[in-house]
Order: C-alpha cells, then structure tokens, then sequence
C-alpha cells in the first residue's frame, strides 16, 4: 500500500465522498447525456463537455483551457473513444490542479518555525467563515496546538457572539471587546495575549464588507500593520473563505477580496451542499491561490484538508 493510501483515512474518504456526491452525479449525469450515442470524441461531444464543464461552476477560461487541451489530444491521437472521456478529463483537471503547485499535504500542519503562527481570515458574512474558524481551532487543539481566537469582526455583535460560542465549543480561549471597537485594537489585544501565553496558534476573525473596497482595503491593511507591532511577520496566512455553493458568486468574491488584500490561501466551504463542486477547479486555477480546506459539512469534523489526488480521486470514483 502507498503511503498515500495509508494516510487518506476511511473515513476522511467516506465524508468526501459523500460531501461530493450531489456534485459528482450531477456532474456524470450531464457527461453522460453529452456523449450519449457517440463514440468518438468530436466538435459536438467537445461542445456539449464545454456546456457540462461551465454549468458545474468550473468557470469559462477554466474550462476553455481544458477543452482546448482536450482538443489538442485529439489532434494528436486522431480517435478518441467517448468511453475514453472520464480518464481523460480525470488527467486534465488533475494536470490543471498540479499546476497550481497546491494541495499535496493531507493533514492540518502550522509552520514549525511560526509561533505564535498567526492566520487572519476574510470573507464575506454567512460564507461559513466562523464555522470554519471553529473546526480549524479544534483541529489545531486536538493536534496538542494551544490556540487562541481573536474576534475583530466587530461589526456585528453575532459575529463576536458566534465566535465566543466555538470557543467556548472547543475549550479555546477568545479575546474580545465590545462590538462597534477598532478591529486593529482586538488583533492587537490577540496577538499580544497569545504571545503571553505562549501560544501556537492564533486566528483573527474579520469582517467582511465588500460593499465598500477601499473601507475593507483599509481595514485589512490596518489590522496587519497593528499586528506587525507584536510579532513581525503576522499575518503568516491569510485565508479567504469563500461558499462553494454560489458558484460564481465565489469567484467575484475570490476577484474583489484578492484586489484588496494579499490572500494567500482559501477555504471553499459548504461542498456537501451542492452540485457546484467544479468551482474548486475553476478557483485555484484562476487565481493561482492554493485551495488549502474544503468544508463538506456542518459537523466540526467537516473541515478537511484539500489535497487534489483525495479530490480527484473522489471526483471521479463512481
Ligand atoms: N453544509 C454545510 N454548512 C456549512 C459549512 N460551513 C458552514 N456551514 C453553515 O453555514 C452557515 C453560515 O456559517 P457561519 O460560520 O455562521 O458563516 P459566517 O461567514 O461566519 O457568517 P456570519 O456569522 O454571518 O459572519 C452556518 O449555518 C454553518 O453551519 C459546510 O461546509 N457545509
């Protein structure tokens, strides 16, 4: 057995592929019917795997790079049997993922040589950002990681109150002020506080407010430049969340959030819940930024590392 094999646990599997699975058979059903009555892959069969491509979210420039790739093998090879199709598409969307250089780890890690290691994570409301906030702590504590949160969305008292209910959840202590208060003061208070303790880990909440990008812009490059007070280089990552399930929606939110702050890695969540999973694809081939987690449900467990061999291989096992 590889080495692959023994880490990718069976049960990490079973909630991947079942957190896949509404994008998976809405994904085969609509292959199927573009190749149906075909045996060779040509201009129709191309066209309608161009329209199966684009309505699972995988994004229109993703998509024309893969067909256009697909095209060229088919120039090269003279026939293509449709039957052929799956493994084909298999190789290209994995090639396009290795492309971005990402999602080789399989397990939840924080640079040894960080400490405190000190995540700040964006996104818009209601795209599972304190979920993911959660599971990630309580990944983190369960690997023996002393953690501590920082709630500077203070924008919304449900924002601080909801994170206070993970932390209190995961037994991981929270810093917060009232709400209305300079975010920059509650990273500031965050960072100087896990210092104290000495701790591992630290993850500033943030508010997410595109409606306006320079307000947002400036409120991002505040609570770094508050934080590079305490330790130096923080934020070491800053993670946009973004839910899988609006599709495009989370491509505009990935395009405004990377034009305001420098992103370095995402969280595409809520996958269990929809057919859009393709967005995955499309997302970190566009904005070459690694996909790093994927949530695939509301449990606190749900939060899975993205690694792009799991991924495809789950895709594409029927
Ligand atoms: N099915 C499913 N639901 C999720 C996932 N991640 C988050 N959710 C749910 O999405 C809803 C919104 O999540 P929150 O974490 O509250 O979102 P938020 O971005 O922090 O939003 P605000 O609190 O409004 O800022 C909650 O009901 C979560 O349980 C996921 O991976 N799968």
């Amino acid at each position: 057995m590889s080495f692959f094999k023994k880490i990718f646990s069976k049960e990490k599997k079973e909630t991947l592929d079942k957190g896949l699975e509404k994008s998976k058979s809405s994904f085969f059903t609509k292959l199927s019917k573009a190749v149906a009555g075909k045996a060779k892959v040509d201009d129709d069969v191309l066209d309608n795997l161009e329209e199966v491509l684009v309505s699972s979210d995988v994004g229109v420039d993703t998509t024309l790079k893969i067909i256009d790739r697909i095209e060229e093998r088919v120039a090269r090879d003279k026939y293509l049997g449709t039957e052929e199709l799956n493994q084909i598409l298999r190789d290209e969307i994995a090639g396009l993922l290795s492309e971005t250089n990402v999602g080789e780890e399989t397990e939840f890690t924080v640079p040894a040589d960080k400490k405190p290691y000190v995540l700040m994570v964006v996104g818009v409301n209601g795209v599972g950002k304190t979920t993911t906030i959660g599971k990630l702590a309580s990944q983190f504590k369960k690997q023996g990681l002393k953690v501590v949160l920082g709630a500077a969305d203070t924008f919304r008292a449900a924002a601080i109150d909801q994170l206070q209910v993970w932390a209190d959840r995961t037994g991981v202590p929270i810093v917060r002020q009232e709400m209305g208060s300079d975010p920059a003061s509650v990273a500031f208070d965050t960072l100087t506080s896990a210092v104290t303790q000495e701790a591992d880990v630290v993850i500033i909440d943030t508010a997410g407010r595109l409606h306006n990008k320079v307000n947002l812009m400036n409120e991002l490059t505040k609570i770094k430049r508050v934080m590079q007070k305490v330790v130096a280089d923080a934020p070491h990552d800053v993670l946009l969340v973004l839910d899988g399930s609006t599709g495009q929606n989370a491509f505009e939110q990935a395009k405004q959030f990377t034009k305001a702050t420098e992103v370095t890695s995402l969280a595409v969540t809520k996958l269990d819940g929809t057919a859009k999973g393709g967005v995955v694809i499309g997302i970190s081939d566009q904005f070459q930024i690694p996909v790093k987690y994927i949530g695939v449900g509301e449990g606190i467990d749900d939060l899975q590392v993205f690694n792009k061999h799991e991924f495809v291989d789950s895709f594409f096992n029927q």
